[in-house]
C-alpha cells in the first residue's frame, strides 16, 4: 500500500488501509452530496430534456439518454453534461462553431505523460501540437510509410496462413492487435515489435487487483474532476488510469530511439526515417527542445475566431514522448476492433467476402499492393465504414463549452460538456434503415449523397477529427489485401459470438473480448509448393523478361504496320475485357480443356490471384494462339501473330 501512495504527502497513519477507505468514501460521499443538493442547475432551465441516472459509465449514459425519442437529453456527472445524436447540432459544435468547443472533456486522472499527448491537450497546447502533427499523416508520409505497413501485413497474412494449413481457429483479437502495435512500434517507436513491448503497449491501463479497487475507480470516473484532483494533487498512485511499469518501460525504450534521431537529424540525415517518430523528433530539434514565441505565418486550420492563434511548430522532449504514447493509445485498439470486427462480419456474409475478394483481384496487380491501389478499393472501404458504423471502436466524443451559447431551444452553458453520441447517430433509423443489418452498400456513392454526411463520424469530426484516420483506413486495407487473398474467413460451431447472436462491443472491459473465427480453408487455389514458391512463381522472372522483349518488338512491329491494330491491342490488353473474350471464345471450343492457358491464368500460378494483369497477358495470349486450332475468323490475327513469334525468335 505504501508504495502506491506519495509518502511525502501522507503521514505514515494514513497507510492504515481502513483509514484510507473510510477517507475516501467520506470523500466520494461529499462528491455526491455536492452533485445532487448544491449543484441543482438543471437542464431543463436550458430547454434540455433531463435524465436522471445512477453511477453509469459515459458510454451506458449516452445509450440511456438518447434511448427514447429524444435527439438530446441532459445529466449530470461532477458537471453538467450533454448527450446528442442531433447531426445539426454536432454540425455546429463540431464544424461552424468550432472556436467555442475546441477542448476534449478532462477525463483522464493520471500524473503520466499521456496528459501531454494530442487528444488530452487544451486551449493554445492543442493548437500548437496539432499544427505540428498534422503533416505527419499527408499523403507523402503515408507513403513513406507504407513499406512497414505492408511487412506487417505480410507477416499477419502468413500467420494466418499457417493457422489455415493447420487447420487452426484463430483468436482474431490478439492477432489484429499484434498487427496494429507492430505498426505503431516502427513508426512511432521506431523498433520492431518484440513480445515485450507488445504486452506493455496492451496494458496502458491500470489493471486493478481486485474488484473494489475497480469498482472505486469506475465510480471515481463519474466524477473526473475529484479524480483527477486525488491522482494529480493528492498523487494516489493507485488511482492512476495508467499502469505506470507500462509506461516507465515504454519511456526508456523512446529515449534511446530520440537521441539516436536526434543525432541523424542534427547531421542532416533526418530523411533516411520516414516515420512518424522522426517527423516529432525534427519538431523538437527545430525548436531546440524549448517553445518559444511562435511562428508568426499561419493559424491553426478551422480556428480563424479572430484570436491570432499563431503558435510555434516546435515540441519539448516530454512532448514527443507524449504523442508517441498517444499515438499507441488512440491508434492500437481503434484499428485492432475494426479489423477485428471486420473479420467477424466478413465471416458471417461469405457473398460480402467474395466480393471484396473479387474486387481485389480486378485492382491489385502487384504482390505488394500499392498506395494508389489501396485508394481504389472501393468497396472494401464500404465494407469497413459498414464495420465501423455499426461497431464503432469510439463510440462517444466530448466537447467543453468555451461560453454559453443558445442554438434553437437548447442553450450549452460554459463548463458544460457536449457528447457527440457517435453510436446512437449511427444506429439511427432515419440515417440508417434497419440499422442492426450489416449492409456495405449504405456507402456506396448513390447512398451516401442521399445522407447527411455528419451522419457517420467514426473518427469524430471537424478540426479535431483523428488525425490517424487515412493511416487507419490505409492499414485495413492493407491488410485485408494480403489476407483475404490467402485465406476464407468462416464462422463454425466454436465461434464467439455464435452466428445470429450480437456482437456487442464490451467497453471497460478486461480482458478484451476474444472472437474467434475459424478459417476454414485456404483459397482452392492457393497451392503451396516447397519453399513457400509456387511453381509457376518460380518462372516470373523469365516470363518478365519475355514479356519485355515481346513488347518491344511488338510495338516497333506495330509502329512499322507489320501487325494489324487489332493484334496489337490483344497483345497488350488494351481493350476492356480483352482477355476475356479470348478466353472465351477458347472455352467454348471443344477438347480445350486442357490448353495451357490453362496452366497460365489459373490464379494459383501467381501471387497475384488474378487473371487479367498486363504483364500475364501476353503469355496468355501467346499460349492461346499458339497451342490452338484456330477458328476462320482468328485466322488473320493467327496470321499478324505467326510473323510476330517469328520476329521475335
Ligand atoms: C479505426 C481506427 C480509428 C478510429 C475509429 C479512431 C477514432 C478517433 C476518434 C473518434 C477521435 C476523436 C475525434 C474527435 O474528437 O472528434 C480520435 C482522435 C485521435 N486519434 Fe484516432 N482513431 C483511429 C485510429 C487512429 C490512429 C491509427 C491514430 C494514430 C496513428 C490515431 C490518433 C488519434 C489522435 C492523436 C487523436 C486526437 C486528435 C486531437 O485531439 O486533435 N487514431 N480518433
Amino acid at each position: 500500500m505504501q508504495g502506491l501512495l506519495n509518502t511525502e504527502l501522507f503521514p505514515e497513519y494514513f497507510f492504515n488501509l481502513t483509514g484510507f477507505i473510510f477517507i475516501v468514501t467520506v470523500l466520494l460521499g461529499f462528491a455526491f452530496v455536492y452533485n445532487s443538493l448544491w449543484n441543482v442547475e438543471r437542464w431543463e432551465k436550458y430547454g434540455v430534456k433531463h435524465v436522471d441516472m445512477g453511477i453509469m459509465e459515459l458510454t451506458n449514459m449516452a445509450e440511456v439518454a438518447l434511448g427514447g425519442q429524444d435527439a438530446t437529453a441532459g445529466a449530470r456527472k461532477d458537471h453538467l453534461v450533454l448527450f446528442t445524436r442531433d447531426v445539426e447540432l454536432i454540425k455546429t459544435i463540431g464544424t461552424t462553431d468550432f472556436s467555442n468547443f475546441y477542448n476534449h472533456p478532462e477525463i483522464l486522472a493520471t500524473t503520466s505523460h499521456f496528459g501531454q499527448g494530442l487528444f488530452f491537450l487544451r486551449d493554445e497546447q492543442w493548437k500548437r501540437v496539432r499544427q505540428i502533427m498534422s503533416p505527419t499523416f499527408s499523403t507523402s508520409k503515408l507513403k513513406g510509410m507504407s513499406n512497414v505497413i505492408q511487412a506487417c501485413a505480410t507477416d499477419m497474412a502468413r500467420v494466418i496462413e499457417e493457422h489455415a494449413r493447420e487447420e487452426k481457429l484463430v483468436a482474431v483479437y490478439n492477432l489484429a492487435s499484434r498487427f496494429s502495435a507492430s505498426i505503431i512500434a516502427k513508426t512511432a517507436f521506431g523498433q520492431e515489435m518484440d513480445d515485450k513491448f507488445f504486452r506493455r503497449a496492451s496494458k496502458l491501463f491500470s489493471d486493478w487487483p481486485n474488484k473494489w479497487q475497480r469498482n472505486l475507480v469506475l465510480i471515481l470516473m463519474r466524477f473526473p474532476r475529484f479524480h483527477r484532483f486525488l491522482v494529480q494533487k493528492l498523487r494516489i498512485g493507485f488511482l492512476d488510469v495508467c499502469d505506470v511499469d507500462s509506461l516507465v518501460y515504454l519511456r526508456s525504450l523512446l529515449e534511446h530511439v530520440i537521441a539516436e534521431r536526434e543525432r541523424a537529424q542534427r547531421n542532416g540525415k533526418g530523411g533516411d526515417y520516414k516515420d512518424l517518430l522522426q517527423s516529432l523528433v525534427a519538431a523538437k530539434v527545430a525548436g531546440d527542445g524549448r517553445v518559444g514565441e511562435g511562428d508568426r505565418s499561419s493559424e491553426v486550420q478551422g480556428l480563424s475566431n479572430g484570436a491570432g492563434i499563431r503558435p510555434e511548430k516546435t515540441l519539448t522532449h516530454d512532448e514527443v514522448i507524449a504523442q508517441s504514447f498517444i499515438i499507441l493509445f488512440a491508434g492500437l485498439e481503434t484499428t485492432a476492433s475494426t479489423l477485428q470486427y471486420c473479420l467477424y462480419l466478413l465471416a458471417s456474409h461469405p457473398e460480402i467476402q467474395e466480393k471484396v475478394y473479387t474486387e481485389m483481384q480486378e485492382v491489385v496487380d502487384s504482390e505488394h499492393p500499392t498506395y494508389e491501389e489501396i485508394s481504389k478499393l472501393h468497396y472494401m472501404e464500404q465494407v469497413i465504414n459498414e464495420t465501423m458504423r455499426l461497431l464503432p471502436p469510439v463510440s462517444i466524443v466530448g466537447r467543453d463549452a468555451i461560453e454559453t451559447k443558445t442554438y434553437g431551444d437548447i442553450t450549452v452553458p460554459d463548463g458544460s460538456t457536449v457528447y457527440l453520441a457517435i453510436k446512437e447517430i449511427h444506429k439511427d433509423p432515419k440515417h440508417y434503415p434497419n440499422p442492426e443489418v450489416f449492409d456495405p452498400e449504405r456507402f456506396n456513392e448513390e447512398e451516401k449523397a442521399k445522407r447527411d454526411p455528419f451522419a457517420f463520424m467514426p473518427f469524430g469530426v471537424g478540426p479535431r477529427i483523428c488525425i490517424g484516420s487515412r493511416l487507419a483506413m490505409q492499414e485495413l486495407k492493407t491488410v485485408l489485401v494480403h489476407i483475404l487473398r490467402k485465406v476464407r474467413f468462416e464462422l463454425n460451431e466454436t465461434t464467439v459470438p455464435k452466428k445470429g447472436e450480437e456482437l456487442k462491443i464490451i467497453y471497460f472491459e478486461l480482458p478484451k473480448p476474444m472472437y474467434t473465427i475459424q478459417i476454414q480453408k485456404k483459397r482452392e487455389a492457393d497451392i503451396d509448393f516447397p519453399e513457400g514458391k509456387r511453381e509457376a512463381e518460380a518462372f516470373w522472372p523469365i516470363f518478365r523478361v519475355h514479356h519485355q522483349k515481346s513488347r518491344y518488338i511488338c510495338d516497333s512491329v506495330y509502329r512499322g504496320k507489320a501487325i494489324s491494330r487489332q493484334l496489337h491491342e490483344y497483345m497488350y490488353c488494351s481493350r476492356e475485357n480483352i482477355a476475356d473474350d479470348i478466353l472465351n471464345a477458347k472455352c467454348k471450343k471443344q477438347d480445350n480443356e486442357k490448353l495451357s492457358w490453362l496452366r497460365c491464368v489459373q490464379v494459383g500460378d501467381t501471387n497475384l490471384n488474378r487473371q487479367r494483369s498486363s504483364s500475364v497477358f501476353t503469355v496468355v495470349v501467346e499460349d492461346v494462339l499458339a497451342d490452338t486450332q484456330m477458328a476462320a475468323s482468328w485466322v488473320d490475327l493467327y496470321n499478324d501473330y505467326t510473323i510476330l513469334t517469328m520476329l521475335i525468335a
